[in-house]
């Protein structure tokens, strides 16, 4: 156990949409908590970009290129036994990404078939431990935007406002369905990662959440 009394097994992930602040938070409570992270590696991905500038020709690909990813750092935080805070849940590739492109007619019918079976069968092994918090990140879309502007990377910049206005409202539903595990939200205009009581609040908060599962998880072991 570390200060927060957080369990050095556990599994934090940080979701939501893209620009919203996930990677650095994801940083800031790995550092604050000893934990490894599992970060999204956006500069070495090979069709992102491409994806970019043609949804329909690149949207299988991509898809397969980020399920094979995630489904690799998954096994390293299983054989490493936990402890670390991860940068966006592999729910949000199925449940927000590919639906959204099979929806827009950006990806196929068979594509999209083919994408999920692959991923339910991927789910369906011991990698796959469900977290003890999903941590999801919210805020208004101008500040979203805003966000993405900052950051740089052209290709979001260029991508149309209605794309990330669509995710953003895909997001708010799909958290209010979202059972897999326990989440805490958070909302972006109320924290501040370079302040330490701040991060000290979340990370009381977090830690009432992952007892609470544990807890429960506990009392459904048989015997
Ligand atoms: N709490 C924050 N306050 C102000 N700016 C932030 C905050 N968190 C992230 N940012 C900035 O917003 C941009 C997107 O953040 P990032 O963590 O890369 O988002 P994501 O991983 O969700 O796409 C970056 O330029 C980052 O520096
Ligand atoms: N599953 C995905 N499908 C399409 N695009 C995706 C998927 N996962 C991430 N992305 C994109 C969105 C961003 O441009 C980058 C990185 O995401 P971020 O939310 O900034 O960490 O990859």
């Amino acid at each position: 156990m570390n200060e927060y009394n957080i369990p050095e097994n556990a599994l934090i992930t940080i979701a939501g949409t893209v620009g919203v602040g996930k990677s650095t938070l994801t940083s800031a409570l790995a550092e604050r908590l000893n934990f490894k992270t599992s970060l999204e590696k956006v500069d070495h991905n090979p069709y992102l970009e491409k994806f970019y500038h043609d949804f329909e020709r690149w949207s299988f690909h991509l898809q397969i290129y980020f399920l094979a990813e995630r489904f690799k750092e998954q096994k390293q935080i299983f054989e490493a036994g936990g402890g670390f805070v991860q940068d966006r849940s592999i729910y949000e590739d199925t449940g927000i990404f590919a639906k959204m492109h099979a929806d827009k007619g950006t990806m196929s019918v068979t594509d999209y078939e083919t994408y999920t079976s692959l991923f339910e069968a991927m789910v369906m092994t011991p990698y796959f431990p469900h977290p003890d918090v999903l941590v999801y990140l919210e805020g208004s879309l101008p500040s979203i935007l805003n966000r993405i502007q900052l950051r740089g990377r052209q290709m979001e910049i260029d991508t149309d406002r209605s794309y990330w206005e669509q995710m953003h409202g895909r997001y708010a539903t799909w958290i209010n369905e979202f059972t897999a595990c326990p989440i805490l939200r958070l909302n972006i205009d109320e924290y501040d990662v370079n302040d330490p009581a701040s991060m000290d609040e979340i990370l009381r908060q977090i830690s009432i959440v992952v007892a609470n599962v544990r807890a429960e998880k506990k009392l459904h072991v048989p015997g």
